[in-house]
């Protein structure tokens, strides 16, 4: 959860690829559950995402999107005479333009709904790139145009009796109502509701669940075929890369970035070949070291000249411009160089990095996994320095472009700082993204398979602070 301002995310499982080569996102599954006040809605959904047990299924509540209230509004509300159990207290409009977003798996900022106040509350909950969405509520399946989302949909099919008790003791203990406000709220509002617009969307479910959560045989069948749909979602996109076929004359075709070139490059390339350097963790640090100044001196020069020009004569400015995510392990030791070049000395104190994009291969698969994103909304008008230490099959760098352009940054301000790149690596990041400047050192066909060189000097290491 955080302030509308700061758009971050701190996630503790690793998220696989969630788009196919062309670059498109394969649609998140989401789960509509519906039924009556207090039917067990909340709590079916959390046995659901228990159950599962995936990483990133957000549980998205359709209280988010009750309307604002006027002041007669409010006070109406206040005396148990608004009827908050109408399609018309919710605000439609952005409860599908936010559902539409989250299928496509673009970031959205939602409201938080107070039950005690009738209100939103400050705050809101930032959600980004959920690979299930639960979504539910008392009209969860009333609107066509929600339901065409759902690829699974759920009634909670639970005596009104119940429902009235549970409703009774919830609104008091947790909603702050009294006896003669929950019956007269439910009687004048939620019974005729539920007749008249929540019964009937019971035609719309794949499956009705009487007795809610107690109903574990139809909770087991329900997580089962869920389990069994997500596979279908579950891609292997750097293995798609290893096999593509990709011909010299294609790679000659397509534009690829020239490496940078100069004596000290050269020489620290070649270095890097001689096998007592290989196990040898002062050297590669050192190589890492020097690979990086070069690749960071010429970080400025692509930079277009407005921004650039700040750089000297407004810093504070040149600051605010520009943003440096340093996307992996190994990357995380390449930043202070990094910093020392791109940032200006003048406001070095100032430069508080809060952007962080974290990727690492899972051990079996050899997949790119996201494991932190932390952005701020600031990130879309920013250029922004990814940086990673080399590029093979190009999986961990798109990746890490996917998420900024799902924050709404702009493919055109997107430098990719690397130090060797594989062609393929090259070539797919290129077709993908044609507008992301990439600047690397050396491009060689063997860093397409061969393991990262300059790993040995991520452990913690002394010559890397500042
Ligand atoms: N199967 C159940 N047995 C007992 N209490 C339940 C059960 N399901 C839900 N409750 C309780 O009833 C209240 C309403 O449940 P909740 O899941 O929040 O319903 P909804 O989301 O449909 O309003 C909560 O206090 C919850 O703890
Ligand atoms: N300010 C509000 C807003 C809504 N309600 C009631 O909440 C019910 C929906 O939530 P459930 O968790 O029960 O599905 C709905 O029946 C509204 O009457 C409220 O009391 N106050």
């Amino acid at each position: 959860m955080s302030s509308s301002k700061s758009l971050s995310k701190e996630i503790y499982t690793g998220r696989a690829p969630w788009y196919n080569l062309q670059g498109e996102n394969i649609p998140v599954y989401m789960i509509g559950i519906t039924g009556g006040s207090a039917s067990g809605k909340t709590t079916v959904s959390e046995r659901i995402i228990q159950e599962l047990d995936v990483p990133w299924v957000v549980l998205l509540s359709m209280d988010s999107f009750y309307k604002v209230l006027t002041p007669e509004q409010h006070e109406m509300a206040i005396q148990n005479n608004y009827n908050f159990d109408h399609p018309e207290s919710f605000d439609i409009g952005l409860l599908i333009e936010t559902l539409k977003k989250l299928k496509k798996g673009i970031a959205v900022d939602i409201p938080i709904y107070d039950f005690k106040t009738h209100s939103r509350i400050k705050e809101t909950r930032h959600i980004y790139g959920a690979n299930i969405i639960v979504f539910e509520g008392i009209f969860a399946l009333y609107y066509e145009e929600v339901r065409k989302l759902m690829d699974l949909m759920l009634f909670i099919d639970t005596d009104s009796d119940i429902r009235l008790a549970r409703r009774m003791r919830r609104d008091i203990a947790e909603r702050g109502r009294d006896i003669d406000g929950v019956l007269k709220q439910y009687t004048k509002f939620v019974k005729p509701a539920f007749e008249d617009f929540i019964q009937p969307s019971k035609k719309y479910a794949d499956v009705i669940i009487p007795r809610g959560a107690e109903n574990i045989v139809a909770l087991e069948i329900i997580v089962t075929h869920i389990k069994k749909e997500l596979e279908v979602h579950d891609i292997k996109f750097r293995n798609h890369i290893v096999n593509a076929e990709i011909d010299n004359e294609q790679l000659v075709n397509s534009d690829l970035p020239k490496p940078i070139t100069n004596e000290i490059i050269e020489k620290s390339i070649s270095q890097l070949e001689d096998e007592k350097v290989k196990n040898d963790k002062e050297a590669i640090t050192n190589i890492l070291n020097t690979l990086t100044e070069q690749v960071s001196e010429q970080g400025l020069n692509v930079l277009p000249n407005e921004i650039r020009d700040l750089y000297k004569n407004d810093p504070k400015q040149y600051l605010k411009n520009i943003c440096i995510i340093c996307i992996s392990n190994v990357a995380r030791n390449m930043e202070p160089i990094i910093k020392k070049k791109l940032i200006p000395d003048a406001v070095k104190a100032e430069y508080i990095p809060h952007e962080n994009i974290l990727i690492q291969n899972e051990k079996i698969s050899n997949e790119p996994q996201l494991f932190t994103c932390e952005l701020l909304s600031s990130i879309k008008d920013q250029h922004v320095f990814l940086v990673d230490a080399i590029i093979s099959t190009g999986s961990v760098a798109i990746m890490a472009i996917k998420v900024l352009l799902e924050h709404n940054v702009k493919e055109e301000n997107i430098i990719f700082l690397s130090l060797l790149s594989s062609p393929k690596g090259l070539y797919m990041i290129s077709k993908m993204f044609p507008k992301v400047k990439v600047l690397t050192l050396s491009i060689n066909h063997n860093y397409e398979n061969s393991s990262n060189p300059f790993r040995i000097a991520s452990c913690k290491n002394k010559l890397l602070q500042e």
